[in-house]
C-alpha cells in the first residue's frame, strides 16, 4: 500500500496541494486526471521525492523515505516523467537496458539483454531494436521509453502522460500491457492521462485534482459525470454509459454548426 498522509506541496510562494490523503493499493490502476496546472506531475515528483512536502507524509509497505533511505526509496518506482527530450545516440535495445542501470554496476548480462528485447517484443517495437533513438518519431520514443521504465520492475508504477504522442492503437497497447501487468506483478500503479475516455476505460480508481486539492476519488463509473467535468473543464459534456456503468464523455460544442 502506498499511503499519503495529509500531503500538502509548495512550490516557491505557490502552494500547489492541500492536505491530500489517499491510499493507494498493489494491483490496482490509479489514473490521474484534472486541467492544466493544477499539480499532476508536482505530485509525482513529491512521491519519488524530488520535491520535500511543506506538510505530510508518503510511506510505501509502512516504510518512510526517511527511514528507507533516498536511493533505496527511489528504487521502489519505474518512473517516466512527461516530454523527455533525449537526443541519444544510443540504440532503442540499449536505452532499454538503461531500466536497470541500477543492478547492471556496468556489466550487462545475457538476460538484460533478452529481458530488453521481450519488453519489445511485447510491446510490438522489437523492429526498431537497433535504430538510434534520435532517429524515432515523437511516439515510438514514447514506447521505447515505456520499454525501458518496464523493465525496472517497480513497486510503484508512475507514468506521466505516457500516451500524448500515441496514435490510437499505441495508445490502447500501452495502457492494456500497463493494466495487465499491473495485476500480474502487483504494482501501484499511476497514470497521469488527459484523455478522459482512455481514463474511464483503464482507471481502477479515478484521482481527480484541481484547485489544489483532491475533487473525487474512486472507480470512473461512480466519480465521472457531466457535472463533474463541466465544473472541471468549464466545457460541456454529454456522458454515455456502457453496460457495465463506464462512463463514455462527449464535449459539446458551444455554437451549432449546420
Ligand atoms: N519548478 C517550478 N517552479 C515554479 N512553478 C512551478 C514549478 N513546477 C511547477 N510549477 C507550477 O506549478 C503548477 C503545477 O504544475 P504541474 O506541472 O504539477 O501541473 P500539471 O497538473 O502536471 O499540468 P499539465 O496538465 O499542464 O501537465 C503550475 O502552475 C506550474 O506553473
Amino acid at each position: 500500500m502506498l499511503e499519503i498522509a495529509n500531503l500538502s506541496l509548495a512550490v516557491g510562494q505557490q502552494t500547489l496541494m492541500r492536505e491530500l490523503n489517499l491510499q493507494l493499493a498493489p494491483g490496482q490502476v490509479h489514473v490521474i486526471i484534472g486541467p492544466n496546472g493544477t499539480g499532476k506531475t508536482t505530485l509525482l515528483r513529491a512521491l519519488f521525492g524530488e520535491l520535500a512536502p511543506r506538510q505530510g507524509h508518503v510511506c510505501f509497505a509502512g516504510q518512510s523515505p526517511r527511514q528507507l533511505g533516498a536511493a533505496q526509496w527511489r528504487r521502489l518506482f519505474g518512473y517516466m516523467p512527461q516530454n523527455i527530450q533525449l537526443e541519444l545516440e544510443l540504440s532503442v535495445l540499449e536505452v532499454v537496458v538503461l531500466g536497470r542501470l541500477d543492478s547492471l554496476a556496468m556489466r550487462l548480462a545475457d538476460e538484460d539483454i533478452l529481458a530488453a528485447a521481450a519488453a519489445l517484443q511485447a510491446l510490438g517495437i522489437a523492429h526498431l531494436a537497433d535504430r538510434p533513438l534520435h532517429a524515432l518519431s515523437g511516439g515510438q520514443r514514447q514506447m521505447v521509453l515505456f520499454a525501458q521504465v518496464l523493465l525496472r520492475d517497480p513497486r510503484i508504477m508512475m507514468l506521466d502522460e505516457p500516451v500524448s504522442a500515441l496514435d490510437l492503437q499505441h495508445q490502447m497497447q500501452l495502457m492494456e500491457h500497463l493494466c495487465q501487468q499491473t495485476r500480474a506483478k502487483q504494482w501501484v500503479t499511476l497514470v497521469v492521462l488527459h484523455d478522459l475516455n482512455l481514463a474511464a476505460q483503464f482507471a481502477d480508481r479515478l484521482i481527480v485534482l484541481a484547485d489544489g486539492a483532491l475533487q473525487a476519488y474512486g472507480p470512473p463509473a461512480q466519480v465521472l459525470d457531466a457535472a463533474l467535468v463541466e465544473r472541471l473543464y468549464q466545457v460541456p459534456v454529454a456522458v454515455l454509459r456502457d453496460g457495465q456503468g463506464i462512463p463514455f464523455l462527449r464535449p459539446l460544442r458551444s455554437v451549432s454548426h449546420g
